[in-house]
C-alpha cells in the first residue's frame, strides 16, 4: 500500500499574548498540534475530528504546506509540504471552507477555465472531469452565476469541483458541509461517497457533522487539545469507549425533577421536560423502566441503537477519563 500522508511527532505552538491580571498581557507558547502521528494510505477516507480549536485546521494547514510545523516531519505524495508547496498543489486538492479558490466576480464556468489553464490540465480531461462534476453536484443551473451571487451551497459545490479538475491524488476538506441546507450537503455527501467508491482518491476530512463521517469514512481520527486520542474505526470506537443504548420515556405530564436512576444516568431531557432520554450503562431497559413506571406515568418508549454523537460527545468532555 503506498503512503501518501506521513507525518511524525507533528508539533506546531503559536505565541500567544493572555491576560494576567486586570491590565497586564503576557507572551505564551500554546502547542495548537502537539506531536501527532498520522499515516494515511492510498485511497483511505479519513475522517479528523476534534471540538473547536483541538488543532484540525492547523494540521491541515501543515499538511498543505500553509504553516511551517515548528518541529516534527511531513510528507504528503512523498514531498515536504512547505518547501515543495507548488509542485504538491498539483498533485492535492483543498477547500477550506471559510476561504474560496474561486473568482468572485466571474462566472462559475469561468473559474474552471481558468483553473484548466494554471494546473495545465489537457482540455478532453478537464472537460471530462467537469462533466462528471456538473452532473454530480448539479451544477448547470448556476454555472454561468458569478461566484459572489451564489449561495453557500452552491458555492460549495463549486469548490470541490475546482478541487478536483486538476485530477488530484489527495483531497484535504475542512468543514465541506458546513451551512448547507439538506439538499446540498446531501448532494455533497453523495458525491464524495461515490469518489471513495472509486477507490483512487485519498480523502482528509474535517466536520463537526458526525454525518458525513459516518457515510463516508471507515477510519476516524480524533484530536483534542492537539493530541490524537483515538485512531480507528467507527466500530473500534464504539467497543473502546462503551457505547450505550438510549432509551427514550415519553411522560404523561412533564417532569420538573427528572427520576434518577442507578447505572442509567440522565443523557437528556426534550419537549419542555416530558421526554427523558437515559443512557444504558449497567442498568438494563427492563430496570430502567420498572424504576421509572413506579415513579411517574409513561406515556410511550423507544429504544436507539448506539451512535457516534454520544460516544464523541463522551470522548471530548473527559478525554483522560475516557483513555483510561
Ligand atoms: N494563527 C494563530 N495564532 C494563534 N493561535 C492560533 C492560530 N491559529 C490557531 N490558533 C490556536 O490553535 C488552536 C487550534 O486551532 P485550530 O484552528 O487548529 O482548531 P480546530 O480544531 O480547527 O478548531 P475549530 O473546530 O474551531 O475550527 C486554538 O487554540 C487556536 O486558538
Amino acid at each position: 500500500m503506498t503512503t501518501v500522508i506521513e507525518a511524525t511527532a507533528l508539533r506546531k505552538e503559536f505565541d500567544v499574548r493572555v491576560r494576567v491580571g486586570r491590565l497586564r498581557r503576557q507572551r505564551r507558547t500554546v502547542p495548537a498540534v502537539d506531536r501527532i502521528d498520522l499515516t494515511v494510505t492510498r485511497g483511505e477516507m479519513v475522517g479528523y475530528i476534534g471540538p473547536n480549536g483541538a488543532g484540525k485546521s492547523t494540521t491541515l494547514k501543515m499538511l498543505t504546506g500553509v504553516l511551517t510545523p515548528t518541529s516534527g516531519t511531513v510528507r504528503v505524495c512523498g514531498l515536504d509540504p512547505v518547501a515543495r508547496r507548488t509542485r504538491l498543489a498539483m498533485r492535492i486538492g483543498v477547500v477550506f471552507g471559510q476561504r474560496s479558490q474561486l473568482w468572485w466576480d466571474l462566472p462559475l464556468r469561468d473559474s474552471f477555465e481558468l483553473l484548466r489553464h494554471i494546473y495545465r490540465v489537457p482540455a478532453a480531461r478537464h472537460a471530462a472531469r467537469l462533466r462528471r462534476c456538473r452532473s454530480l453536484l448539479d451544477l448547470d443551473g448556476f454555472l454561468d452565476v458569478p461566484v459572489r451571487q451564489l449561495s453557500l451551497g452552491q458555492r460549495m459545490r463549486g469548490e470541490l469541483t475546482a478541487a478536483l479538475l486538476h485530477g488530484p491524488e489527495v483531497l484535504f476538506l475542512d468543514e465541506p458541509t458546513i451551512g448547507l441546507d439538506v439538499v446540498s450537503r446531501q448532494a455533497v455527501r453523495e458525491f464524495l461517497a461515490e469518489l471513495g467508491r472509486a477507490g483512487d482518491t485519498t480523502l482528509l476530512l474535517t466536520t463537526h457533522d458526525l454525518a458525513d463521517i459516518e457515510r463516508l469514512c471507515r477510519r476516524l481520527v480524533v484530536i483534542d487539545h492537539g493530541r490524537v486520542v483515538h485512531d480507528g474505526t467507527i466500530e473500534a470506537l464504539h467497543a473502546r469507549y462503551g457505547s450505550r443504548r438510549l432509551v427514550v420515556v415519553d411522560l404523561d405530564a412533564p417532569s420538573v425533577d427528572p427520576p434518577v436512576v442507578p447505572g442509567a444516568p440522565l443523557h437528556r431531557v426534550e419537549s419542555d421536560g416530558r421526554r427523558l432520554v437515559y443512557a444504558l450503562e449497567t442498568a438494563t431497559a427492563a430496570e430502567l423502566v420498572a424504576r421509572l413506571s413506579g415513579l411517574t406515568a409513561l406515556r410511550d418508549l423507544s429504544i436507539v441503537e448506539p451512535d457516534i454523537e454520544d460516544v464523541v460527545t463522551r470522548l471530548y468532555r473527559t478525554p483522560t477519563q475516557l483513555t483510561r
